[in-house]
């Protein structure tokens, strides 16, 4: 399985012109096999008949869902898995709700952070924030390339780099350590998905 990982955001695609399953269905045909579903600001009942739309493309690729935030969409839809920050529920209680089955992914923003983590039952780690970015207003300071080979090197559990990576630096964030790219305007606002997930990971097959 590729290093890629699609984290979506239907404002992003939209101003692209696309609707969302569109994004998932082409970034998955390319070869994505990760999907991360965030959406901030849909209402449940939305955000619900999206999960249920994203696992039946997903599934049929053999893709990953991953749910932002939110163990009871989640549970609903039956996703491989929660993504969690360091605001959101606590990943030991997301892990004693959703079993010992499924994904758990942790965000981690510094050191500290990575240090509270070790040892914690987690299916990987999403290093943010890399590179400027405009997708997210409350991202944490930049960790730039060095910060993320700091940290790739005091963990064991795989690493997605997150913020402002896209297919011109995206190579140098393998280089740096992480073991996969995670993204969402280079897949989700480009005017072909499908071209930009399969040249985001020609490039990572080419480290
Ligand atoms: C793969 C990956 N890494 C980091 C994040 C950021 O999660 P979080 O800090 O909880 O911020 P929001 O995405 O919830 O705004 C992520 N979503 N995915
Ligand atoms: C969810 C998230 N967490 C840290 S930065 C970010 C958004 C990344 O978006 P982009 O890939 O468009 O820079
Ligand atoms: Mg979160």
């Amino acid at each position: 399985m590729n290093g890629l990982y699609l984290v979506t955001d239907s404002g992003i695609a939209h101003q692209a012109g696309h609707t969302l399953p569109f994004v998932v269905e082409e970034a998955c045909r390319a070869g994505v096999r990760w999907v991360q579903l965030r959406e901030k600001d849909l209402t449940t009942r939305a955000f619900l008949e999206l999960g249920v739309a994203l696992k039946h493309i997903t599934q049929h690729y053999g893709a990953k869902l991953i749910i932002n935030d939110r163990v009871d969409i989640a549970l609903a839809v039956d996703a491989d898995g929660v993504h969690v920050g360091q605001d959101d529920m606590p990943h030991q209680l997301v892990r004693s709700l959703i079993g010992p089955g499924k994904i758990i992914g942790l965000s981690i923003n510094n050191m500290d952070e990575l240090k509270a983590a070790q040892g914690a039952d987690l299916d990987y780690l999403g290093i943010a924030t890399i590179f400027q970015t405009g997708t997210k207003q409350d991202t944490s300071s930049l960790l730039g390339l060095d910060g993320l080979t700091a940290i790739c090197q005091q963990t064991s559990l795989p690493t997605f780099a997150i913020g402002g990576i896209n297919a011109t630096n995206s190579q140098s964030v393998v280089k740096a350590g992480a073991s996969g790219v995670a993204v969402v305007s280079a897949i989700c606002g480009q005017t072909s998905p499908y071209a930009a997930s399969r040249e985001l990971i020609k490039l990572f097959n080419g480290v």
